[in-house]
Formats: structure tokens, C-alpha cells, sequence
């Protein structure tokens, strides 16, 4: 019987139930107000994938995978394991199927209590479980169903025998809204039928939708010869191409469970199926690329990063409050008059003993900061200096940088800790002892205070002196760094105002609008020295 079909072609509700009386439960509607209740108990609807597959041990694929490609992608997932492997990056050393009865007990736990959206399935070791599933959907119907038909690891071992197979293509693929095999199930599933092309792929395809799913997507990663990784989608009527770059990389272990994971994670959250792939797709793309260089185990099949967060060079520092010391901050009009690139300031900055930088370009194209940003980023982590951005928190996100630095008139800091997360570092100017206190609350990190002296860097900047410095200490629960007009000749009456959270001086012309930066910054440095020694 072919599946319940609802609206179109592409939004189809599952072929659970097949009950005519079954009503949308709202796929367009995720993420907004559940319109089913009444307004007085209106609840936050959040997209809900189950996935019904093994554990990984090596946390790369299976259950592990479908986690935090869920997580990744902003959708609450729950799971069903059918069997606990023993795994890591080299293969797959053991297996144990949990009992059809305790799959049940899973099953029935997750759907009798939770609204769950789509079901996702990877290893389904026996015919037993794969039965278990179906009476289970039949009675808990839900809005679509993902079938990544798990036959072999990426490392080569069997994960589902040949009994197991007929019951996938007589039972399992036709209530299936999607099935995503790779070149090697399609080629398993048809009985050994060679996929070697692009056109071999379709023919599969069309062959592999015939045993009833709604959705069939051949995945192409390894087809051999082929430059970029192309996965073909067809839907019945029309083939869709999917083209990426080839990633080189051994880490791949889990990139199907990841890709099926995610089409679960957007048909939860609304979407159609062909928008559903497009953006499974470019996640696993993006999520490969950034780990490609990746080292976890000592096999050849390793894990990659969902999070996109695991890389060591993009380990933001930490702040440390005595970074302030020495506080650099660039200038490209000064930059531009001395005839020095963003990259040899920033340089020259640190061998003086700059110990932090700030990037507060005003007039460069964002296009050219980021480029400067990056290699900047590069020359500070070298020498364990952290780099923050002025005002764009943008150009922040895109170089990875340390932090930012915002002004009152600038992103809000609790908006910028929201967008850059609990790591990085965020700095705000503030004038009075409310604004350092809103600071605080904020989740700043360190208050940027002055202008303390006139200054003809920062037009129309109010001078708050040595006292409006000292008030804006005294209330702060912050570490302070002094600026305005801030130069070797009255660093030491700065930082002799007695107050201790006050930690350093941020300079622009002092050190930038000056012939050689290395040098001065060196002045700069021993001045502050001393009174580290006094104090
Ligand atoms: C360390 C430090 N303190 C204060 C400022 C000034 O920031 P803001 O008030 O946003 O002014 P602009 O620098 O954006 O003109 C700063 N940049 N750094
Ligand atoms: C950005 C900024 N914010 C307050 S004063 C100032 C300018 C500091 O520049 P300089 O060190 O050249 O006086
Ligand atoms: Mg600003």
C-alpha cells in the first residue's frame, strides 16, 4: 500500500498511520505556537527527532552521531538503542543486540510520553527489532520517516545480515518517506549490481524506489573517479543532483548517520524533503571541512566535528585580567600614514610586549579586515596574545578571533555573548559607574574606561579625567583598562590612582601614530614596569 500522502508532493506525513482520520499535527507549523491547544496554556513547540540505531563507542557514528547532528542543527533528539558496538577509528571490534523486548520498552517509554516528530532509524540488527519498530510507529504515529539502511561500517563490517535485508526491502523501505543508502547498501540492496557512475546511481535509485519508499538518496561519497562527492535524489518522478567538494580527509566515520540525522532534524523543523537534503548536505560538507585535520584515535576512520568547535587552533585564549597590561589598539589611518600594513603593526606591537591587541579599523572594507584579521589572529596566537575586534562583531565571528571590544553605542555585550558564546573574550567602554556595573551584568569580561586625557584619535569623546577612571573603578566588579590620551610621559599618574582592579593602559597614538611601534611599545612597557615595582 503506498503511503498517506498529505499537501504536497514533498511534505508528505508519513505512512503512519494509515488511519484516514489522522490529522496534520502541523508540519509548517514547528517551531512557532502549538495551535492545538488553547491560548491560555500556549507551550513552546520544539522539533523532536527519535533515532532508533546502535551506539558507537568511539562516538563517531550511530547513536552518537545522530546526538550531535540533532544537536547541531537546533532539534531535540531521543533514542532507541538496538545495539551497544564495541568501536573506534579502526573498526569494530564487537557486537551486542539489545532484545527485541527491551527495544520495546524503549520505544514505548519515548513515544507514550513525548511528542516526537520524525523517526530516524540506523542499525537494525534484527528482523525481531525491525517488527518492534513498525507495531510501534503504527500505534505512535508520527510526521516522517528516515531510513538510513545501516548494512556496513564505514570500516567495512557487516552491521545487519541477509535475513535482515529482505525484511528492509519487504517491510521497512515501504513506509519510508526517505531511504539514504550509500553506493555500497544500493549496490547490497539490489543484489550486487555494480554502481560505478553517475548513471548507474539513477538506475539504482529507480530501482531501490520501486521496493516502495517515498524518497530514495544514493549517496555518491565513494564513487570512485569522481571529483566532487555528487548524492542523487529521486522522488519518483524527478532526479535531483547534489554536488559538494571532495574533502580530503580520513575523518568520515559517521558522515551517513550524520547526513540521515540531519534530514530528520529539518523535516522536524518544517521543512519539505528536497530543502531537507540540500541543507544536510552542505552541514556534512561544512562539518568535514573544518575537520579535516582533525586527530582523534590511531585508525583511518575517524570521527568529525558536528560542533565545528574541536579544532585546536581555533581554542580561543582565555582572559586573563593582566592581559590589560599592555593594551595595543590599531589604527588604520596611522597605519596608512606611516606606510605599515595592519599585519606589521600588529607584529611590531607584540615584540614591544604588547599583551593584548584589538583590531579598531574604521575605515578598511570588511572584506579586507577579515583577510587582515585572520593573519593577524595567526601572528598573535604565535606569541599566546589575545586579538579582539572593534565594534564588529561579525568580522569577530568570521576570523575567530579572541572577543570584541563594544562601546556603548555598539552591540549590546549581552547580545555579543549570546552570538560569540561563553569563551571568547568581550570588552565595554564605560564612563560611569552604571554603565561598568550594566557591564558586569552583561557578561563582559573587562571595562574599557575614558577617555581619561584629551585625545584626537576618538572624535567628540567626552574626557572623564583621572576621577570619572577612579569612580568608574570603585564601582566596578570588573577589571579595568584606562584609555584617552594615554602615553609613556602619564602612564605612571594612570596607574597610581590606588585602585587594584585597575590592570593597564590601551594605547592608539602613543604607540601607532609613531615611527618605529616596536620601539615605543618597548617604552610603554618598561614605564608600566616600574610601577608594577612601586606598587
Ligand atoms: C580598550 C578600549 N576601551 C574603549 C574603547 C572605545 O570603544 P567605543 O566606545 O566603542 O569607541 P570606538 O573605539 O568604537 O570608537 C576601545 N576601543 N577600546
Ligand atoms: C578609542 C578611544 N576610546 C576612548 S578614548 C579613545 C582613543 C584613544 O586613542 P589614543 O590612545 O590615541 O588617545
Ligand atoms: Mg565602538
Amino acid at each position: 500500500m503506498k503511503p498517506f500522502l498529505l499537501g504536497s508532493r514533498q511534505t508528505r506525513i508519513s505512512s503512519y498511520p494509515l488511519d484516514p482520520n489522522f490529522k496534520s499535527r502541523g508540519f509548517g507549523l514547528v517551531n512557532k505556537f502549538t495551535a492545538s491547544m488553547g491560548a491560555d496554556q500556549l507551550t513552546a513547540r520544539v522539533p523532536h527527532v527519535l533515532t532508533v540505531a546502535g551506539s558507537d563507542s568511539g562516538g563517531g557514528a550511530g547513536i552518537q552521531a545522530d546526538l550531535k547532528a540533532c544537536g547541531a542543527r537546533g532539534v531535540y533528539c531521543s533514542t532507541v538503542i538496538t545495539a551497544l558496538t564495541a568501536q573506534n577509528t579502526a573498526g569494530v571490534q564487537g557486537v551486542s543486540i539489545v532484545s527485541e523486548a527491551f527495544v520495546e520498552e524503549q520505544l514505548k517509554s519515548v513515544l507514550s510520553d513525548m511528542r516526537v516528530d520524525v523517526v530516524k532509524t540506523g542499525m537494525l540488527p534484527s528482523i525481531g527489532i525491525i517488527k518492534v519498530l513498525l507495531r510501534n510507529l503504527k500505534e505512535y504515529p508520527v510526521q516522517a520517516f528516515v531510513v538510513d539502511p545501516v548494512l556496513v561500517s564505514t570500516s567495512g563490517d557487516i552491521l545487519a545480515g541477509p535475513s535482515v535485508l529482505d525484511c528492509f526491502r519487504e517491510e521497512l523501505f515501504p513506509v519510508a518517506d526517505i531511504i539514504t543508502p550509500n553506493i555500497k547498501e544500493a549496490s547490497t540492496l539490489l543484489g550486487g549490481m555494480e554502481v560505478k557512475t553517475i548513471s548507474d546511481m539513477r538506475s539504482a535509485a529507480k530501482l531501490i524506489h520501486a521496493m516502495g519508499p517515498r524518497n530514495v538518496l544514493i549517496k555518491g561519497g565513494d564513487l570512485p573517479a569522481s571529483m566532487d562527492a555528487i548524492d542523487i535524489l529521486f522522488d519518483g518522478n524527478e532526479f535531483f543532483e547534489f554536488h559538494s567538494e571532495r574533502i580530503h580527509t580520513q575523518n568520515t566515520h559517521g558522515t551517513g548517520c550524520t547526513m540521515a540525522s540531519c534530514i530528520a532534524a529539518e523535516l522536524a523543523k518544517g521543512s519539505s524533503m528536497l530543502p531537507a537534503v540540500k541543507v544536510a548536505k552542505h552541514f556534512v560538507e561544512a562539518a568535514l571541512h573544518y575537520s579535516k585535520d582533525m586527530t582523534i584515535g590511531k585508525g583511518s576512520q575517524g570521527p568529525f566535528d558536528h560542533f565545528m568547535k574541536l579544532k585546536i587552533s581555533s581554542q580561543p585564549i582565555p582572559f586573563d585580567p593582566n592581559q590589560l597590561f599592555l593594551y595595543a589598539v590599531t589604527d588604520s589611518r596611522m597605519n596608512k600614514k606611516w606606510g605599515r600594513s595592519m599585519t606589521d603593526a600588529v607584529k611590531e606591537a607584540i615584540e614591544g610586549g604588547a599583551t593584548i591587541i584589538q583590531l579598531r579599523e574604521k575605515e578598511s572594507e570588511t572584506k579586507d579586515f577579515v583577510e587582515a584579521a585572520y593573519k593577524c589572529l595567526e601572528i598573535c596566537h604565535e606569541f599566546g596574545v589575545p586579538l579582539l575586534i572593534n565594534d564588529r562583531v561579525d568580522v569577530a565571528l568570521a576570523c575567530n578571533a579572541d572577543g570584541v571590544h563594544v562601546g556603548q553605542s555598539d552591540m549590546p555585550a549581552r547580545v555579543a555573548r549570546s552570538l560569540l558564546g561563553p569563551d571568547k573574550i568581550i570588552g565595554v567602554s564605560c564612563k560611569t559607574p552604571e554603565q561598568a556595573l550594566q557591564a558586569w551584568a552583561d557578561g563582559a569580561d573587562y571595562i574599557g574606561c575614558g577617555g581619561v586625557y584629551p585625545t584626537m584619535t576618538k572624535a567628540n569623546n567626552i574626557t572623564v579625567g583621572l576621577d570619572g577612571l577612579k569612580n568608574v573603578c570603585s564601582a566596578s566588579k570588573l577589571p579595568v583598562v584606562a584609555i584617552g590620551g594615554i602615553s609613556h610621559a602619564n602612564t605612571c599618574s594612570v596607574m597610581e590612582i590606588g585602585c587594584s582592579n585597575l590592570k593597564g593602559v590601551a594605547v592608539v597614538s602613543a604607540l601607532f601614530d609613531q615611527e618605529c611601534v616596536m620601539s615605543e611599545t618597548r617604552n610603554l612597557h618598561s614605564e608600566l614596569r616600574k610601577h608594577i615595582c612601586r606598587g
